[in-house]
């Protein structure tokens, strides 16, 4: 797999050389995790940019539908879709992220004291656990900053199940790792491997599986893995509170335009007709977690923070991209500007940084396809996924057949 660059251009490339493979090639071969050299064959490694949406999920959609029929292309806008519930169920159920933050640091607080569990911990983070492919998976992670869908299942329910590990210690691994580490997606994928997020149902990892869609390239003997556990216990899921809604604004004051990395393609914000008296960068947010983000993770979000910029600086003025979060209210203001305005940030790390900016305030503006998606994450994907052919026409140029 060739490395990530963080720029725009690099998004495209990848996506142009996907949209061939979304049809029916994807839905044949998706499971199958080859290794770093092979998964451009089977899935689009598009995440990273996704994540940071140097692309978005509509462009993805847009390109794969130009292509394909929504018949043919159905696993893919599926997964597609799978990221924007997860969003739509972490935004009305908030309180689930900030379980899982006190849960990471009560975990982190425990392997200070639990030199047994510490050992086993140290050993999972260095990939030196003595599972090949758990081992193999881990250094693959550190190499490159992404993993394939099913390898990532499997590590996660090893990491739970066999480790015993406690799962917020290794969302958290992933979340260090990943360039596509997202609040959304990876802390409630690794609660459904665990078993809390449809609750009752776990994930658990079996060697003829891994076997099989590794192609035998792993092929754990028998008893390495734990395939009898018991899903977790936890607790009911919190009351689901409405939907977020877009900030009402006037576009006429002046505005300081406000770029950050949970959103990096501001164009949407263009068409408000806003007077623009200023644009800046949030910093790449770093502390969500008792340990470092790696630094290929930073490398490459500034990188795309930067890239981005650059694109966006035409239409809205040179970016401001030194600030420090604490110091970007008093710019703003400096620069006459009476209100932010900025993307959505979904819940996570770059939405409580939000709310930390004091003396000017910030309106974040919904994406119509979030606005109109995330309302129906009501319960389960099943229910979700009927909407999809209601949500795909309702994007704009899209002709569905
Ligand atoms: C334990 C665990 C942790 C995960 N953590 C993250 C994370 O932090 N960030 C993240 O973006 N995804 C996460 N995923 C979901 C999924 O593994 C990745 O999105 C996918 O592997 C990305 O590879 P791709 O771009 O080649 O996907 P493709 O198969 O090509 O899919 C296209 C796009 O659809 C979305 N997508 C696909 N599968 C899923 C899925 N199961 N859930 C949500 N979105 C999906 C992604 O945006 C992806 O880029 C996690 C899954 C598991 C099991």
């Amino acid at each position: 797999m060739n490395a990530f660059s963080p720029t725009h251009t690099e998004a495209l490339r990848r996506l142009s050389a996907f949209v061939p493979k979304a049809g029916r090639d994807y839905a044949a071969k998706r499971n199958y995790a080859l290794g770093p050299a092979r998964h451009a064959e089977a899935v689009s490694v598009l995440s990273p940019y996704v994540r940071h949406r140097l692309i978005t999920e509509e462009d993805v959609l847009t390109a794969v539908l130009a292509r394909h029929s929504s018949k043919a292309a159905e696993k893919f806008i599926q997964e597609v879709f799978w990221r924007t519930y997860w969003k739509g169920w972490l935004e009305m159920r908030p309180s689930v992220w900030t379980q899982y933050q006190s849960g990471l640091w009560r975990a982190w607080n425990q392997i200070q004291t639990q030199s047994g569990q510490r050992n086993t911990w140290e050993a999972a983070c260095k990939g030196e656990t003595g599972i090949d492919c758990f081992d193999s998976w881990a250094h693959e992670l550190f190499q490159t900053g992404y993993l394939h869908n099913h390898a990532r299942m499997w590590f996660a329910s090893i990491w739970v199940f066999t480790l015993r590990l406690p799962w917020e210690l290794g969302a958290d691994f992933f979340m260090r790792h990943l360039l596509d580490g997202d609040a959304a997606s990876n802390t409630l994928s690794w609660r459904w491997v665990a078993g809390l997020q449809t609750r009752g149902k776990h994930y658990i990892a079996r060697a003829s599986n891994i076997s099989k869609y590794t192609e035998g390239q792993f092929c754990p003997a028998p008893g390495v893995l734990n395939t009898s556990a018991d899903p977790l216990p936890g607790s009911e899921h919190p009351p689901r509170l409405a939907p977020p809604q877009s900030a009402t604004l006037d576009p006429s004051l002046p505005t300081a335009v406000l770029l950050h990395e949970d959103d990096l393609n501001p164009g949407f914000l263009a068409k408000l007709g806003m007077n623009v008296v200023g644009a800046a960068v949030l910093p790449v947010q770093t502390g969500q977690s008792p340990l470092y983000l790696a630094e290929s993770v930073l490398t490459f979000r500034n990188g795309a923070v930067a890239d981005m910029a650059v694109r966006w600086q035409e239409r809205f003025g040179q970016f401001e991209v030194s600030l420090p979060a604490q110091d970007i209210g008093a710019w703003a203001r400096d620069r006459g500007a009476h209100q932010f305005v900025t993307p959505y940030a979904p819940v996570g790390p770059v939405a409580e940084a939000l709310q930390q900016i004091k003396g000017i305030p910030v309106r974040q503006v919904l994406r119509d396809y979030d606005a109109s998606a995330w309302p129906h994450a009501t319960a389960g994907f099943f229910k979700f996924k009927a909407k999809i052919p209601e949500l795909l026409g309702s994007m704009n140029g899209l002709k569905v057949a």
